[in-house]
């Protein structure tokens, strides 16, 4: 069983993998954690330092790797997606969702945030407006099934992916019952 979970910087790929991973007891990898660990530095320092092409290599690395061993849940980085072989490998080997979410929703819920090198610009919105346009199309042809995630709290969230996967094969039926009530 492998889910991967892609969208645009915080529409909750980190913070909904790692609730569905302990729903549903699989093991929750997240990509940029795995490319931090192995570039031996922020991926924002990364960025600074060796540029985004040298970032989006190390990424491309990671998700085959990923992807050959396919297993539990894997939330991955905001521009996983933009090379065209990483949308292949995940969707192929993964049950891919896309977490859909409004340049609006995100502002609000990044505006104070400072580890996310894109959106470090004077007009934050404006670039996720950018990134959206760019992107929207992209996790939509890597994924098998989009959610919104504009109104629903992460726990909800978890509960309509269960649900979904549960209606498409990848999880048994009655994974649906949450043991926290
Ligand atoms: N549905 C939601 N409702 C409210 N807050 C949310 C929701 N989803 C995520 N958040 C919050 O928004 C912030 C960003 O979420 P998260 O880090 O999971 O995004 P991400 O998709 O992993 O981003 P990145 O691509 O940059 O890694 C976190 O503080 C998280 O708790
Ligand atoms: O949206 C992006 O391009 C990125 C998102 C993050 O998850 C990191 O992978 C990195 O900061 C790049
Ligand atoms: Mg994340």
């Amino acid at each position: 069983m492998a889910v991967a979970l892609v969208g645009l910087p915080g529409a909750g790929k980190s913070a909904v993998g790692r609730r569905l991973a302990q729903r549903l007891q699989f093991p929750f990898i997240d990509s940029d954690d795995l490319i931090e660990r192995r570039i031996g530095c922020s991926i924002r320092d990364y960025f600074e330092r060796e540029g985004e092409q040298s970032f989006r290599d190390v990424e491309q690395t990671v998700i085959a790797e990923l992807a050959a061993s396919a297993e539990g849940i894997v939330s991955t980085g905001g521009g996983a997606v933009l090379r065209e072989a990483n949308r292949l490998q995940l969707h192929n080997h993964f049950h891919v969702i896309y977490l859909r979410s409004s340049p609006e929703d995100l502002f609000r819920r990044l505006r104070h945030d400072v580890k996310r090198p894109l959106l470090q610009v004077a007009d934050p919105l404006g670039r996720l407006h950018e990134l959206y346009a760019a992107r929207d199309p992209l996790y939509r042809q890597a994924a098998h099934d989009v959610v919104e995630t504009g109104r629903p709290s992460v726990a909800m969230l978890v509960n309509i992916i269960v649900m979904q996967l549960e209606l498409a094969g990848v999880i048994p039926p009655g994974s649906r019952s949450d043991p926290t009530g």
